[in-house]
């Protein structure tokens, strides 16, 4: 993130309970203006809370909260230039469209001819200027949610939160929406900070991902950063389809695991440090037991229509993910292959910043 530029939004320590349960715990995040962010995590991980700490509707208990470099903690939610769009669009069911998105703009008082062209311009945006007359309950969910954007979008927020929008669209829509959402926040060069707990939403759309367990922003980063490189179990299980097993990292560039030393292209860690190893399945490849890094026995596979997902096990009793172009016969033993850099190592129980530095300090030796 660059030194220059104070953050559009700034979460410093910012903790939240309610009652006995402890919601967010010791949130630090950085939000820069006109970028697409992403809040991914789990239910119940207190995604929305952020949100709600965002646009005012919920206070922090401690911490600091700013805008812009000031702090907000106790601004009123309507003093907020944000606007929130919600999973259930909680659009105003006896207004029609151009009512709905004309709502903002009429309180805040702009003339008629202003309002008519703000609406229109905002239609135009989420491909719905031919609704303007419909009611809402002569819409399909997918054109609701349009509306929703609209409506929200009409208030010239300079953050737009977006609460899992697109839950409720079947798959198709919801693609398609996913595209429009992020088309229309370049367009407009404002900021959107989305809420999902969909990990291919994610990684399609943001430009920016933290992600959340239990109150804790665990990783952030760019989607390919986060995919790359999880820091810890979780995101690696939570962030697309992982293989994890324990490992020894006996020295710089050389991890133990499955029996075997196998080199790699992590380093910064104590020798013989224990770690887990990952390995994404479309990483592996099946071959001949000769030409294999491990012998595997093929348990289980499924087609995928442009990939077999196939289930294996090594003599360890260790299950392999793997993602193959051709089909395998259950039952057979075959090798199981990588290359050096396929291999992911994660310390245990490393923070975000120590993993940051290592990452610095051997990208830095590589440079030499
Ligand atoms: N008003 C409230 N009173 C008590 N507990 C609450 C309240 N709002 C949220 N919580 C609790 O706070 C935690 C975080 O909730 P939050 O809605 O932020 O999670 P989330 O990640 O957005 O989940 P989801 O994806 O299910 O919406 C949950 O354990 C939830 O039960």
């Amino acid at each position: 993130m660059s030194e220059k530029q104070v953050p559009i939004i700034a979460f410093n320590q910012v903790d939240l309970s309610f009652g006995d349960t402890h919601v967010l715990n010791n949130v630090d995040l950085e939000i820069e203006a006109g970028k697409f962010y992403t809040l991914l995590g789990p239910s119940g991980s207190g995604k929305s809370t952020i949100l709600k700490l965002i646009s005012g509707q919920l206070t922090a208990d401690s911490g600091d909260i700013s805008f812009e470099g000031q702090r907000v903690n106790d601004v009123p939610a309507e003093k907020r230039k944000v606007n929130t769009v919600f999973q259930n669009y909680a659009l105003f069911p006896n207004m029609n469209v151009f009512d709905n998105v004309a709502f903002g703009p009429t309180l805040k008082g702009m003339n008629k001819t202003e309002i008519k062209n703000k609406v229109k311009e905002m239609l135009n945006l989420v491909k719905l200027s031919d609704f303007v007359d419909r009611e809402i309950d002569e819409l399909s969910g997918g054109q609701q949610q349009r509306v929703a954007i609209a409506r929200a979008l009409a208030n010239d927020p300079e953050v737009l939160l977006l609460d899992e929008p697109l839950s409720a669209l079947d798959y198709k829509l919801r693609k398609s929406m996913q595209y429009e959402l992020r088309e229309i926040q370049q367009r407009l060069g404002i900021t959107f900070v989305f809420v999902t707990h969909d990990q291919e939403e994610a990684l399609a759309m943001s430009d920016w991902i933290f992600v959340m367990n239990d109150g804790v922003i665990q990783q952030n980063g760019s989607p390919e950063d986060i995919y790359d490189e999880p820091i810890n179990h979780f995101v690696a299980d939570f962030i697309g389809e992982s293989n994890i097993v324990d490992g020894i990292m006996k020295e710089d560039y050389v991890v133990h695991f499955v029996g075997k030393d196998f080199e790699n292209v992590d380093a910064g860690m104590r020798p013989n440090e224990r770690v887990e190893v990952v390995l994404r399945p479309e990483d592996l490849d099946l071959t001949s037991i000769e030409n294999g890094k491990l012998v595997v026995t093929i348990e289980d596979q499924s087609f995928r229509g442009d990939y077999y997902e196939i289930t294996a096990r090594d003599d360890d009793g260790n299950e392999w993910q793997v993602q193959a172009t051709n089909s395998a016969i259950i039952g057979a033993r075959v090798g199981l292959t990588f290359d050096p850099e396929d291999i992911h190592i994660m310390r245990f129980n490393e923070s975000e910043d120590d993993f940051d530095a290592r990452l610095e300090s051997y990208e830095d030796d590589d440079e030499i």
